[in-house]
């Protein structure tokens, strides 16, 4: 058997630990299928001394985890601290420059330096791997780099964010408040450590710009994803979701169009935000912590991935299912593939799409002061913006405030004559809080 892959583990929480206890339940499938044995030999985190139900007695421990990835004695590192920059950029950069292959999860890190570590790893010939920061455990950057390769993709839409996936099911299910579920989400491992980028869309907007950037060969650009998150909607939009016959999920939807004539060729739209799913579309009966991603291919056509997002086991599958690739394509002196689906300098430098452009159908509710004359002036607003309504519903008693929620569904039409009305409206004293607007997938 070939030398074992000698690996350094940085971070030891709950993926970090993960990948320990799956490395010792699954030794011998990993050996074989890594064709060699992939062996951890130093560890680092925070605290030495907490316990994380696993037994670290064979590593070496190390405080200083840039000093653990120059190791003479390691080949790959494992980044599993977290955060865009401090010491997990650290950490990245180091083991790169000195010539060892690199996993992480760690998708704000990828998200805003992703290109940057895949032109260092391809300069030093050595494998960038991410499998785990988008969609957790579902193997969708293999999915869609290796196996879609073939394939045009005009479009990928996906249930990205664990955390947000089950404060939505859930609150849906069980009529459970916002607060107690989303607790529920830190305690099961599943949220960040902040978990504001969670539930404010920007984590999701992290994994759909580097999926944006591996289906279309596009430069990952996170600084044009909209991110919109679920603060804002309340049971009261769910419960009026589920009378329409839809449910209310967080997506994150990218695709690239063709431009006006004599423009760039193509042009990438990239957002996350709470849409109203009908129960058509594949992605309404994905609950709980799952993830799912479509892409639509011009050979396979549609495709679904679907899985764990987040959680140790889900997550530690996807790092130690780099590291036997790594294991197998570095034994044999083989080139790392790209990061992405190409070498940095090929991928497309595509300029942001307008918004306003698209069309298609929202869902808008408003918080009204109970008065005469409210909805006629809601309704002017829309006649002047040429949004068409579909149907408008008022329910419910006024809260002690004297507010009532009022929700409207427009028929299909331009993005930007919805944000006029809403414009003609602002500042306006029947609307007692800012409106929210959810679009309406198509199945
Ligand atoms: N928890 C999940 O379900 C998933 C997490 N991820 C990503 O995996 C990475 C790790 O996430 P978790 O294990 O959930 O986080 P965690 O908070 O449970 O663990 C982080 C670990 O890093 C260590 N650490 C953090 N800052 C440090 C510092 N400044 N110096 C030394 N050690 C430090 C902590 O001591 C801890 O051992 C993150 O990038 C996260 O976004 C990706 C997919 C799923
Ligand atoms: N906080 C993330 C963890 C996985 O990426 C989520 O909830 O999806
Ligand atoms: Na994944």
């Amino acid at each position: 058997m070939a030398e074992p892959l000698r690996i350094a583990l940085a971070g030891l929480g709950t993926v970090g630990a993960g990948v320990i206890r799956l490395l010792a339940a699954n030794a011998a499938l990993v050996r074989s299928r890594a064709g060699r044995e992939i062996r951890i030999v130093a560890v680092s985190a925070r605290d030495r001394v907490r316990d994380r139900g696993v037994d670290l007695s064979a590593f070496d421990w190390c405080d200083d985890m840039a000093a653990m990835a120059s190791r003479d004695d390691v080949d790959a590192v494992v980044e599993m601290v977290g955060g865009a920059d401090g010491p997990a950029l650290t950490l990245a950069k180091t083991a790169i420059r000195q010539g060892k292959a690199l996993v992480t999860a760690n998708k704000a890190m990828i998200a805003h330096h992703g290109l940057e570590l895949a032109r260092a790893a391809e300069e030093r010939g050595v494998p960038l791997k991410f499998e785990a920061a988008v969609a957790g455990g579902i193997p969708v950057i293999k999915g869609l780099r290796e196996g879609a390769a073939a394939n045009a993709i005009a479009r990928v839409q996906g249930i990205l964010n664990g955390t947000c996936n089950f404060i939505l099911s859930t609150m849906e299910d069980t009529g459970r408040d916002f607060a107690d579920v989303l607790a529920e989400a830190q305690a099961l491992g599943f949220a960040e450590a902040d978990p504001s980028f969670d539930i404010d869309g920007i984590d999701a907007g992290h994994k759909l710009a580097i999926l944006a950037a591996i289906a279309f060969g596009a430069r990952l650009d996170f600084a044009h994803v909209s991110c919109e998150g679920i603060g804002a909607v309340r049971a009261a939009d769910i419960a009026r979701a589920r009378d329409l016959g839809f449910v209310i999920r967080l997506v994150g939807e990218a695709d690239v169009d063709a431009g006006p004539p004599g423009a760039a060729p193509a042009r990438l739209l990239q957002r996350v935000r709470p849409c109203l799913v009908p129960q058509a579309h594949p992605l309404a009966h994905v609950d709980g912590p799952t993830n799912a991603v479509v892409a639509e291919g011009n050979f396979s056509g549609r495709l679904l991935f679907q899985g764990a997002g987040a959680g140790d086991g889900p997550t530690a599958s996807a790092v130690v299912a780099d590291l036997i690739d790594i294991a197998r394509s570095t034994m044999d002196g083989r080139e790392a593939g790209p990061a992405f689906s190409v070498p940095v300098g090929e991928l497309l430098a595509m300029e942001p799409a307008e918004p306003g452009d698209r069309t298609g159908r929202s869902y808008i509710r408003f918080t009204v002061a109970d008065r005469p004359g409210v909805l006629a002036e809601i309704t002017a607003a829309m006649r002047d913006a040429e949004v068409s309504i579909e149907s408008l519903i008022q329910q419910g008693e006024p809260d002690a405030k004297g507010d009532v929620l009022v929700a409207m569904v427009t028929h299909e039409g331009p993005e930007r004559c919805v944000a006029e009305a809403l414009r003609l409206l602002d500042g306006s004293p029947s609307l007692t809080a800012p409106p929210l607007v959810m679009p309406i997938l198509e199945a």
